[in-house]
């Protein structure tokens, strides 16, 4: 599915200008884009307003061709799409597959249903003992687990908020192989601040600083 942003204006209340001001963003259905741009330049905030999480001021998010809003994002969160944030928010004391299956149960999943699929997740994204307690995983290690955790529902949008900023450069440029290898069938759309990581995207997009430009925009 394309994820399309269509003349985006956020202007958070109290600040002098707007964060976004009439961006436009085109990700090809089943590609990956990585979201570059100094920090406070927009980023998060076009991925929210991108995963249904913000209405923006002014514009439109067109998933697969249609029109989509907030209201829709109790039905499209956890389903067709999915995020991965810069901290995972583990529950510390289960374990890595009770932490990747809960948001499929809290659905209505059964866990019949889910597990071993979750398990294999686990599997592939390098977690060899899925009853490990999170609470004795690495911060790598949890990434990995928040990214099974997110895959389980085969989200068709992936969006992910700098998912490696709390990693080590290594750990964290594996941690992307993994989530763009193992997204290939969905529309990624990632922030991040390396550029290593961002080139194993299919494209880059960059958000300028608005201050600067007076809007922020995206470079080709
Ligand atoms: N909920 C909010 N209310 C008010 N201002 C906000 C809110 N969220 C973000 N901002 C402001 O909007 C600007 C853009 O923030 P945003 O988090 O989208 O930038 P970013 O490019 O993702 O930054 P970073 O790389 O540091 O994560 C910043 O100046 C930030 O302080």
């Amino acid at each position: 599915m394309s994820v399309e942003l269509k003349g985006i204006t956020v202007h958070y209340p109290g600040a002098p200008t707007p964060v976004l001001d009439g961006y436009d963003l085109f990700v090809p259905s089943r590609t990956s884009t990585a979201l570059m741009g100094p920090s406070g330049a927009g980023k998060s905030t076009a991925l929210a307003v991108a995963g249904l999480l913000l209405r923006p001021g002014a514009g439109e998010v067109l998933i697969d061709g249609r029109l989509r809003t907030v209201e829709d994002a109790p039905t499209a969160l956890g389903g067709e799409i999915a995020w991965i944030l810069q901290s995972v928010n583990l529950l510390p004391r289960r374990s890595a597959l009770d932490n990747v299956v809960l948001p499929a149960l809290a659905r209505g999943r059964r866990r019949s249903e889910v597990e071993d699929h979750a398990t294999e997740l686990l599997h592939e994204v390098g977690i060899t003992d899925p009853h490990q307690p999170a609470r004795t995983l690495s911060g790598g290690q949890a990434q990995r687990v928040g990214v099974a955790r997110a895959l389980l529902g085969a989200p068709t949008v992936l969006i992910a908020d700098e998912p490696t900023a709390n990693l080590d450069l290594t750990t964290g440029r594996q941690i992307a192989e993994l989530i763009l290898r193992l997204s290939s069938a969905a529309t990624v759309l990632m922030a991040t601040h390396d550029p290593q990581v961002a080139a194993m995207a299919d494209h880059t997009a960059v958000i300028t600083q608005p201050a600067e430009t007076g809007g922020a925009r995206v470079a080709p």
